[in-house]
């Protein structure tokens, strides 16, 4: 318990001074709550039989001091009753209200700085993780903290309260009552026991279950062309078939095993007040006045012990449940936020060299939002990169020089290192030895200033279900948008035609991932979005697919209008795109083994593509 203490205030961390004030309204409820409930069965007491009032001292001294008579007395503490019982029906509505906010709030900030976490863990943390995972991290399990940890935590505090001011009210007022509580509890809590390690298997493979159809569903729709094709939709249905059964399975052994100790305690409770009854009934032949009120006071501290504290522990017991339930959860979120929140330093430095873990620290210290000015040239000096559990370098010794509104570009075979160079480029990736510099000073020193200098344009452009103009000016709100500057970048990217022959032009919706734009049409957004966002280097990951003749002349085109204004660095999968630039370097096994213009390499007549 006191590791799960832990762990759930981790995951809390700032609300956590919020539960003192929690704390403090739950006792002064749950008191309140179970006086209030607690006199019911003593005022029912002397409403039979006023004359008790003059055997309870405290009783007496009131009635004296106020000196009215005995049923005048008994109508004002009937009064007092109903004042508490509104007034703490007030209090526990608004700290109810404040648990369910707390609780719910907790979900929204818990995802928050999941995302964050993640958007900010280095990219090869990314390269190993499974986005399904991650998706139902962030949707998923925030909600089980939320809803099953969280609000079941703060059910159980306030439930115990009032438990424990309830059966010590029961202690005091009568005995038989006590006994079939513990009865009937006793069960419960031992079965609990014997559940425990079932109830958390429970938690885990329901979550587990839940993952994996996020992930066949992600699978076969995501890859909806080739589910089609290849005629797989059985396969996916069925692994979800089996999925679910599974979820379906362990959610109904669970809810199943969360209404039983309502069922037990509510058959013991009946069994004992029955059998006394029963029993009182049996031994005394003779039944006097006296005997009718003992039975009277036993069944309204029944009637109490059902409307209150039966429930009481009913929640409590289903609050366990769920505690134990949400282990599972518990413990993955813990160890996710610890890996997360901690990776992003220790992972971004691991590969780094030591020269360059002192500039990114420094940076971080003193995080300086200045420009990063880029007038002369960039310099990749001695690059070397190695993937996180790879046996060997992916880039080794990359050096060269690219100098202001220069295109360059890399070619060679497939596996040879291109992409891994412009990750690296891009600081996405850090190579343990090396650095990169421009107009001599390290990228590492702020390399969230050398990545605004730059704009990617990846083989598979990231389009959202949106117009063509917020695809072009990403990131941008629709009312911000500079017409101007849109219209340009649509120009120079070649598009014109393209927004021409649209319904609604630039206000065309693309579709998800731009299923409504050809592959060189949506790698031209791409180029647009780039020219959009003013980046003065232009990173170009050339598309593998095959394109028509006029759609890559169209692509050559965008990218030789622009040489000379921009800085580019292009991974190029076919020649022609490349003719136009400055030099060319053709890689092999991650080492840069011929450079020079387009005759001089492409006449070497190396087989690369
Ligand atoms: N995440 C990774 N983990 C380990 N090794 C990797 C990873 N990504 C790439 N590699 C390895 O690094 C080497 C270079 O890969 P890279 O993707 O840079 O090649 P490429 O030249 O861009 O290939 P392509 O033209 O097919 O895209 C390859 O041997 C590849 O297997």
């Amino acid at each position: 318990m006191k590791k799960y203490i832990i762990k759930f205030l981790y995951i809390l961390s700032d609300d956590r001074k919020y539960l003192f004030f929690l704390a403090l309204a739950f006792i002064l409820t749950s008191s309140m709550d179970a006086i209030s409930i607690g006199i019911i069965g003593p005022f029912v007491s002397l409403a039979i039989n006023p004359n008790k009032i003059t055997q309870n001292t405290g009783l007496n001294w009131a009635y004296q001091y106020f000196n009215l008579s005995l049923n005048q007395f008994l109508a004002y503490l009937g009064l007092l009753i109903i004042i508490i019982f509104c007034l703490k029906s007030v209090i526990s509505f608004f700290t109810q209200f404040y648990i369910f906010r707390l609780s719910y709030r907790q979900k929204g900030k818990l995802a928050n700085r999941l995302l964050k976490a993640y958007l900010r863990a280095p990219y090869t943390f990314h390269l190993t993780k499974n986005s399904a995972q991650i998706i139902n991290h962030i949707v998923s399990e925030t909600h089980i903290f939320s809803n099953g940890i969280m609000l079941a935590m703060l059910n159980l505090a306030s439930n115990c309260i009032i438990i424990i001011i309830l059966t010590i009210l029961l202690c005091i007022t009568n005995l038989v009552t006590i006994i079939a509580v513990v009865v009937s509890v006793c069960p419960v809590l031992i079965l609990l026991y014997f559940f425990k390690h079932r109830i958390k298997n429970w938690g885990e493979k329901a979550t587990k279950a839940n993952q994996a159809m996020v992930e066949i569903i992600n699978h076969s729709l995501g890859g909806i062309k080739e589910t089609k094709i290849i005629g797989c939709e059985p396969y996916f249905e069925q692994q979800l078939v089996k999925q679910s059964t599974i979820f379906a399975n362990v959610s109904s052994s669970l809810q199943t095993f969360s209404i039983t100790p309502r069922i037990v305690i509510e058959m013991f409770l009946i069994v004992v007040l029955i059998g006394f009854i029963s029993l009182y009934l049996a031994f005394n032949q003779n039944i006097q006045n006296q005997n009718v009120q003992d039975i009277t006071s036993v069944i309204s501290i029944f009637a109490l012990a059902s409307v209150r504290l039966k429930p009481a522990i009913v929640i409590a017991v289903k609050s366990m449940t769920s505690l134990r339930n949400g282990t599972y959860i518990l413990d993955k979120l813990y160890l996710d936020l610890k890996e997360i929140e901690n990776i992003e330093i220790a992972d971004n430095y691991k590969y780094l060299s030591q020269e360059n873990i002192e500039k990114l620290s420094k940076n971080d210290s003193n995080s300086v939002n200045k420009m990063m000015l880029f007038t002369d040239q960039i310099v990749l000096d001695s690059l070397n990169y190695r993937y996180p559990n790879a046996v060997q370098d992916a880039l080794k010794d990359i050096s060269i020089a690219i100098s202001k509104g220069e295109s360059i570009a890399f070619i060679g075979k497939s596996g040879t290192g291109k992409t891994t160079l412009v990750d690296v480029i891009l600081g996405l990736l850090q190579p343990y030895k090396g650095d990169i510099q421009v107009d001599n000073n390290s990228i590492y020193s702020n390399l969230r200033n050398w990545q605004n200098l730059v704009g990617y344009i990846p083989q598979s452009i990231f389009l959202i279900n949106e117009t063509l103009e917020k695809n072009v000016a990403f990131g941008v709100p629709e009312d911000l948008i500079n017409r101007q500057k849109l219209h340009q970048a649509i120009k120079a990217a070649q598009l014109e035609e393209v927004v021409e022959n649209l319904p609604l032009g630039l206000k065309t919706i693309v579709g998800e991932r731009g299923i409504l734009l050809s592959g060189g049409q949506r790698q031209r957004v791409g180029i647009a979005r780039a020219l959009y966002h003013e980046r003065e280097i232009l990173v170009l990951d050339e598309a593998t697919a095959a394109l028509d003749n006029e759609t890559e002349s169209l692509i050559t085109e965008a990218i030789r209008s622009l040489s000379g204004q921009k800085t580019m660095i292009i991974i190029a999968h076919r020649l022609t795109t490349v003719k136009h630039c400055n030099c060319i370097y053709l890689m092999e096994k991650g080492r840069i083994i011929q450079s020079g213009s387009y005759e001089e390499v492409v006449t070497a007549k190396h087989k690369f593509i």
